[in-house]
């Protein structure tokens, strides 16, 4: 049934909100009444982010306010009442909590919306990741004293936040009452301009200023944005002292983030630095045996093998191919083969084919470096072609299915020892050398689709 409890919190919603906050996130919802809790169904998630950002304990208040306390909390979900129950994805519950200010619209910060999945048990170790997974841990059973702030870095889709939000799952399953906040920079940028905006600043920093565990992804997206980052700077400094755990996440080395200002990448640094490395094969593949037997599916070596060498820059396209290759076993009721992998990734393979090449492997490695393809089967020996052909030479054994032997004649005539060589030396050095390693990330990237 249509509520009119609910009428009566929008007339007081509209008088209280800027108008297109208003028309963009509060009107679209729907609402439904049952027994003691009021459901609303949002258009979609980022409308829901919204409301308990912005106005979860003001609905709450109104709520219990026009049901004289019958109602006590709202559900919030991502549908539509036309649809329900089909469409109910996801169900936030919005706590009533006392508010100290009724007319204030920003009450709390949104407290640890963690993604139950994402634990330390679910979390596959393999060499790229276990210096960011062993701190991790360590963080989580000693916050605030092992290692703080924990800083870990790294390219797009290779567990930084599934680590973040395992650290925060495991300190919730010890101590249910810790504040674990977890955000996207992005958010907390918008919450501080929603919070100026209401002159509320002030409420804004005590609010950030009193979690146990601050979890902040992206930190990138703070690059330029000088307020923020002050705001954030003087959090930072008070969690610190009151020994409170920071976790944050990048998608490079912070010193490496244009438009972060060096009081804060340096303070980045006092805790521990590491770096996740997109990973090898073999983690690559027990992944995605890992996520198929969730999904209750034994994969086949030869099918695992098989997406695994196709996708090897990061972990959300592998899971991603995984999934259309479900979906089209589903779809079509044929058990995964090689054959039906094949059919299901058919455009994804024929990009690939063009990608990775030997050929296309040395142009992009000679782009890359700024020397000539030719340098790269040439005679000469100085560090700045033998790295780069030594890259290329390792790139081209992962990454095609070449013999070390084809592979030299492709490197002005080499033998497969020089090659075998070239490849052990670039595989030490990605361990020992960040730029190494941050040269070797950024090729695979131009080298996969
Ligand atoms: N080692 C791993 N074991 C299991 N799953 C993993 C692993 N690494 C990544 N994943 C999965 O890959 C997906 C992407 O990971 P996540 O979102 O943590 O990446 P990210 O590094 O934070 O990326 P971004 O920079 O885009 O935020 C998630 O579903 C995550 O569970």
């Amino acid at each position: 049934m249509p509520s009119s409890l609910w009428k009566h919190c929008l007339n007081h919603l509209e008088g209280e909100l800027d108008p297109q906050e208003f028309n963009t996130y509060i009107r679209p919802l729907q609402a439904i009444q049952q027994d003691t809790s009021l459901r609303l169904y949002a258009p979609n998630q980022f409308v829901i982010d919204w409301v308990q950002n912005c106005a979860e304990n003001r609905i709450n208040t109104l709520l219990s306010h026009y049901s004289s306390g019958r109602i006590e909390k709202a559900l919030l979900e991502v549908g539509s009442c036309s649809l329900q129950p089909q469409t109910h994805i996801q169900t936030v519950e919005l706590t009533s909590k006392p508010t100290r200010s009724s007319s204030r619209v920003i009450d709390r910060i949104p407290e640890s919306r963690l993604n139950k999945n994402y634990t330390f048990d679910s979390f596959v170790e393999g060499k790229s990741n276990q210096l960011p997974r062993a701190a991790s841990h360590q963080v989580a059973e000693n916050p605030g004293s092992a290692y703080n702030p924990l800083f870990i870095y790294g390219g797009v889709g290779l567990g930084k936040t599934h680590l973040m939000h395992a650290v925060g799952n495991y300190i919730r399953s010890l101590n249910p009452s810790a504040r674990v906040v977890y955000l996207h920079s992005e958010q907390f940028v918008a919450e501080m301009i929603k919070a100026l905006q209401l002159n509320a600043i002030n409420e804004f920093k005590t609010r950030y200023r009193s979690v146990d565990i601050l979890l902040i992804d992206d930190i990138q997206f703070f690059a330029g944005k000088e307020r923020s980052q002050e705001e954030f700077f003087y959090t930072f400094n008070t969690l610190l002292e009151v020994q409170h755990q920071i976790i944050l996440t990048c998608d490079r080395f912070p010193k490496e983030v244009n438009g972060l200002e060096e009081r804060l990448t340096s303070r980045f640094g006092w805790g521990l630095t590491v770096a996740v490395e997109p990973p090898e094969l073999e983690t690559r593949v027990a992944i995605l045996m890992n996520k198929a037997s969730i999904e209750n599916i034994i994969l086949s070596d030869d099918v695992a093998f098989f997406l695994g060498r196709l996708i090897y820059s990061n972990v959300r396209e592998l899971e991603g191919a995984l999934r259309r290759v479900i979906a089209y076993s589903r779809f079509t009721h044929r058990p995964i083969t090689m054959e039906l992998t094949r059919e299901a990734l058919k455009d994804l393979l024929t990009l690939q084919e063009k990608l990775v090449t030997i050929e296309n492997i040395q142009k992009t490695v000679a782009e890359y470096y700024k020397i000539r393809v030719s340098d790269l089967s040439s005679k000469r020996r100085s560090r700045t072609i033998a790295r780069p052909r030594q890259t290329a030479m390792l790139l081209s054994k992962e990454l095609t299915d070449h013999s070390l032997t084809e592979i030299g004649k492709f490197f002005g005539g080499r033998d497969h020892t020089t090659v075998l060589h070239a490849c052990r030396k670039i595989n030490e050095l990605k361990g020992t050398d960040r730029r190494m390693a941050e040269d070797y990330q950024n090729l695979l990237k131009r080298l996969s689709t």
